[in-house]
């Protein structure tokens, strides 16, 4: 079987391309979407993060404000900053980059961003939404992993058996959600489960978001799968690899995600995504 890549570096420019169209409409009505990140100390994969964030919406024509805090930042000094963004109705977006550090509480923290700004989906508000298919933010992995899917013509997903493997509030969760909207029958596998195989072999669809290195291998794989790899670990050479096998498990599956360039440039253009949705609803309501 030759296994077919989807390539996240390609369909995220095209996303990005989408978003530079309706930013250049919003500007000639004189609104410049404006996005907002915040980071607290020095997580040396953090900074590299939101460095791309800001450097991908500014090619958009985003403005993208990024605000460094030290480590020691208090914590009701960085609610009131949330509270101050809230207010500015020229902020369209805003984000608080994860992890932070441990005094700082990240559900109160996450939970301070209006949910009419809250671009990454992690506010309960969102989380609400999502459960209930109202309209909202999604988390922009699991969104962007969906565009995938949907690259490769799998819109809808009724008769498909879908395993995520992972169950994280910001990856696992979302992501089963999206999944069983588009009418998969979905399983969330996680530490917890007894017999990981027994469930990947059945599936149709697999998404790897369990932050382990060769979570799936290739005898655990149906032939023709697709297989989607959320993973962002360090190899025992320090490079960057994900949770799937993927030298094993290309020859098996008949899609597949790389990394780099597959999920992680996807959760960035779905970020620009829902900047460009929040600025919208925003100049929308304003015109109300
Ligand atoms: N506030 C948020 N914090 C975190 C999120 C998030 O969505 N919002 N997700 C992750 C980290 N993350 C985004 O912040 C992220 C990670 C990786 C990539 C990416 O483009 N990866 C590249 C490789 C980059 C490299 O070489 O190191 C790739 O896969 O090709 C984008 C976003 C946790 N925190």
């Amino acid at each position: 079987m030759t296994v077919q890549l989807i390539d996240g570096n390609a369909l995220a420019a095209q996303i990005r391309a989408e978003v530079a169209g309706r930013t250049a409409a919003l500007k000639a009505r004189g609104i410049q979407p404006h996005l907002a990140i915040i980071l607290v100390g020095d997580n040396p994969a953090s900074q590299v993060y939101v460095k791309s964030k800001a450097a991908d919406s500014e090619q958009t024509g985003l403005k993208a404000t990024l605000e460094r805090y030290p480590a020691s930042l208090p914590e009701s000094a960085l609610l009131e900053r949330i509270a101050a963004l809230n207010a500015d109705a020229g902020v369209h977006g805003i984000l608080v980059q994860l992890p932070l550090p441990a005094h700082l509480n990240a559900s109160r923290v996450i939970e301070a961003i209006a949910p009419e700004k809250d671009v990454d989906g992690f506010h309960i508000a969102s989380a609400g939404a999502l459960m209930t298919g109202q309209p909202g933010f999604r988390p922009c992995t699991p969104y962007g992993c969906m565009k995938m899917l949907q690259s490769i013509g799998m819109n809808d997903l009724r008769g498909k058996n879908a395993v995520v493997i992972g169950r994280s509030n910001i990856v696992g969760k979302p992501m089963a959600l999206m999944l069983l909207a588009a009418n998969a029958t979905v399983t969330v596998c996680h530490s917890g489960t007894a017999s990981l195989a027994a469930f990947t072999r059945q599936a149709d669809v697999i998404v790897a978001a369990a932050g382990q290195r060769k979570v799936l291998t290739a005898g655990m794989v149906k032939p023709g799968a697709v297989v989607i790899d959320v993973g962002m670990n360090r190899d025992e050479n320090g490079k960057l690899c994900g949770d799937v096998d993927f030298e094993g498990v290309r020859q098996v599956a008949g899609w597949i995600t790389p990394v780099p360039g597959g999920v992680g440039p996807m959760t960035r253009a779905m970020l620009l995504v829902n900047t460009i949705e929040a600025a919208e609803r925003a100049s929308q309501s304003a015109s109300r």
